[in-house]
């Protein structure tokens, strides 16, 4: 049996063992997939920042001790750990389960998964390998399932815990060159509306988090093969910093928002397409009836703008394609 004295994000807390008369030392302890790069290294700062036991949860060993070591540097007691698991998250859900298990012996029950391991491919619907389509399927929405079944049983036990799903404003819309991509963001939504109502009561929170274009390694390797107008329709907002999306949906993890945006466009986008989303506040209920609106004419206008784009660069690559026939 265990007992808590104190529990929040900037304390340890103490839990004595009952049975080999211990006392432990815990701090919340946070899982990260995809914690070794981008913006889920930057969610691991923010949160070991704030005094956090994190999990890096990733699979390239290097990069994994790497980032560990960049981390460590940012400690704000010497009672703090960065633990590393090498796993596939998207592969073997048994496995996934089990390394979980493992790390919650070492550092006590998780009190927040953040499941941001994922992958991008671009490219036209007809040039996207088929086998491109289930491997994101696997990796971005299969990759988020299998650790949050893992851990969600604790979870309710506890009647404490908040699980985060990092989406994407192209999980919002879908855009030209993202046919293999939007659909694995589109089903987090889903998922994290589902599991919100069961989970609710057991005070456990969803956070789904719509970042925009943000400057990562996963971000320049997305860019080398991106269909010109999928960068031209991109470029209509501008790319964010890591540091900036990880440290909003922290806060929005924490404070237990199911919706977490970033910058003006992730905002109208967030009302424009709350759906039958959970509410966390009335103020945020009352400025999506409000808006929804006049977000939507401001929408039609960037969805017009978009097929433009489209047009021009189908009409250029015609123009050069005849005038290589006729060379
Ligand atoms: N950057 C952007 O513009 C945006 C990104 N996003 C989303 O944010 C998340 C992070 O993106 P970003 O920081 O750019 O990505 P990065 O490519 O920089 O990092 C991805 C991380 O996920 C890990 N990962 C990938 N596949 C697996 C797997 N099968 N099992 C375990 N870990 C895995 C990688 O480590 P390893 O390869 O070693 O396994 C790495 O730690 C993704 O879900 C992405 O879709 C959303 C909107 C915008
Ligand atoms: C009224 C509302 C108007 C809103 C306009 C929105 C403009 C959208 C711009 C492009 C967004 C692309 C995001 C994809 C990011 C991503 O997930 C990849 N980079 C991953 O690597």
């Amino acid at each position: 049996m265990f007992f808590e004295f104190s529990c929040d994000l900037t304390h340890t807390y103490v839990r004595r063992d009952e049975n080999s008369g211990l006392t432990l030392i815990f701090s919340n302890n946070f899982q990260v997939t995809g914690g070794s790069s981008g913006i889920g290294k930057c969610i691991a700062i923010e949160c070991y920042k704030q005094g956090a036991f994190i999990t890096l949860i990733a699979r390239d060993e290097n990069k994994l001790l790497q980032t560990k070591k960049e981390i460590e540097k940012y400690s704000v007691n010497d009672k703090q750990v960065v633990l590393c698991i090498s796993v596939d998250v998207s592969k073997d859900y048994e496995q996934v389960e089990n390394v979980l298990k493992q790390a919650q012996e070492k550092l006590g029950p998780v009190d927040m998964l953040v499941n941001c391991a994922g992958t991008s491919v671009t490219g036209k619907f007809e040039d996207i390998e088929v086998n491109s389509f289930e491997r994101l399927m696997a990796v971005n929405y299969l990759g988020s399932v299998y650790p949050s079944r893992a851990v969600i049983a604790t979870m309710k036990e506890r009647r404490m815990g908040r699980i985060v799903f990092v989406s994407s404003q192209a999980g919002q819309l879908g855009l030209f060159g993202y046919t293999a991509y939007s659909p694995t963001k589109f089903a987090l939504r889903g998922l994290a509306e589902a599991l919100q109502m069961e989970v609710k009561p057991y005070n456990v929170y969803i956070t789904v988090a719509y970042p925009p274009d943000t400057d990562t390694p996963g971000f320049a390797e997305e860019s080398k093969t991106k269909p010109l107008e999928t960068k031209l329709i991109s470029e209509t907002s501008s790319v964010c910093q890591a540091e900036q999306v990880a440290r909003v949906i922290v806060k929005d993890a924490i404070q237990g928002n199911f919706n977490s945006s970033v910058g003006s466009d992730g905002y109208m986008l967030s009302i424009l397409t709350s759906g039958m989303s959970p509410v966390t506040s009335i103020t945020e209920g009352l400025q999506q009836v409000v808006c929804m609106g006049i977000f939507r004419i401001i929408g039609l206008f960037y969805l017009g703008s978009f097929d433009s784009i489209v047009r021009r660069c189908m009409m250029q690559r015609e123009k050069s394609e005849s005038a290589d026939k006729t060379e």
